[in-house]
């Protein structure tokens, strides 16, 4: 039996109505195909932390400094998604790629201090970009091969970042800013909003000419945290390793990462559905319409915390399908039988 044929009769078969369990069916069994046999779950969540030097353009309203509190906050486990993680027993790492301080916070591969004012100069220089790219990529190899990691989450942590996320989704696309900016961290403000969408327009302006790939886009008004983020989604499609999306920020790095290498879409599955505008084009740029995400919580934290719940989720029908009871395994006979055997064809 071809083994697309074996993962449908495990989930299909286990002691339930057909697609009760709704899209947490359909993304298990994507894991399962992605894994290409039957694997223990081995997750880990990587955290990328970066400072954006388009904050200056007064697009944030959290002062900068945070990215580096709360990173120190994440390494000491006293963030909201260590304890996501701590729930799932998921192990957890921030990779400082770019905070703006001498000491880095967590693991160091950073190649600067921070990405620069896309409304002045490129956000990175070519070194930078590519530094950052390979040094994430050699950690994800390493966690894959050395230490067994079958299923990624991604996060982030950088003040800014909702901007650079928007501005190269508006890079990639020509969607209006009008549809692809949002608050981000920020209360209700539509000034904020304003200046945003402004600063965004400002960028594209200066920098279109250059702009010939999605890598030239990237590296022009991208953050550290997102060239990072899609970065490791390539290895992951190049290790056939899946990944979790979380947020706005990660499915820009998604939409990048699936304009990139077309594979990656066979790789990411979804979690939640931000409140930022920009998520659902950002999905859609990847292949994954709205409804197929399983989460809509109105989160908008990001850190990874949508996509960590997200792989609670899978570790949970994984166990399901290891521990429940099977159809098959009801001891009926004449009509009971019978209409059993109906139900289920027909599913
Ligand atoms: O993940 C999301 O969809 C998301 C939406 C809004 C804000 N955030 C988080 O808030 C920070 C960016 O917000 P801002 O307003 O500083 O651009 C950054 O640290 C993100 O992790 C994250
Ligand atoms: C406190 C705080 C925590 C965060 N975590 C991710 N983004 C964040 C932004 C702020 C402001």
């Amino acid at each position: 039996m071809a083994y697309q044929e074996k993962v449908d009769l495990l989930v299909d078969g286990m002691a339930k109505p057909p697609g009760s369990l709704g899209l947490l069916e359909k993304h298990v069994k994507r894991v399962l195909l992605c894994w290409g046999e039957m694997q223990v779950l081995k997750p880990y969540h990587l955290i990328f932390a970066a400072d954006n030097g388009v904050v200056e353009e007064g697009v944030a309203a959290f002062p900068p400094v945070i990215t580096y509190l709360q990173a120190q906050n994440m390494v000491a486990g006293r963030a909201t998604i260590n304890a996501f993680c701590r729930c799932f027993n998921i192990p957890c790492e921030v990779i400082d790629v770019g905070v703006n301080t001498i000491e880095p916070v967590g693991t160091n591969l950073k190649p600067a201090n921070g990405s620069r004012n896309f409304t002045k100069e490129p956000a990175m220089s070519e070194t930078e970009y590519e530094y950052v790219g390979k040094a994430v990529a050699c950690r994800v190899q390493r966690l894959v091969e050395e230490h067994g990691c079958n299923l990624f989450s991604f996060g982030e942590m950088g003040i800014g970042n909702t901007t650079t996320s928007s501005a190269v989704l508006h890079g990639l696309t020509g969607i209006e800013p009008e549809f692809v900016v949002g608050y981000g961290a920020s209360p209700p403000n539509g000034e904020l909003v304003r200046r945003k969408r402004n600063t965004i327009v400002k960028g594209l302006e200066l920098h279109k000419e250059v702009m010939l790939s999605v890598h030239d886009i990237l590296r022009c008004l991208g953050g550290l945290d997102i060239a990072a983020m899609c970065a490791a989604m390539l290895k992951c499609t190049e290790l056939r390793v899946p990944f979790v999306i979380d947020g706005f920020i990660s499915a820009v790095a998604f939409a990048c990462a699936s304009r990139i290498n077309e594979r990656a879409k066979r790789y990411a599955i979804p979690s939640h559905l931000s409140k930022e505008p920009g998520m659902t084009y950002a999905l859609l740029l990847g292949g994954i319409l709205a409804d197929e995400v399983p989460i809509r919580a109105n989160m908008a934290l990001g850190e990874g915390t949508g996509a960590v719940l997200m792989v609670g989720l899978l570790k949970a029908m994984l166990h399901a399908i290891e521990s429940t009871a099977r159809m098959s395994e009801f001891e009926l006979g004449g009509d009971a039988a019978v209409k059993v055997a109906e139900q289920i064809g027909s599913a």
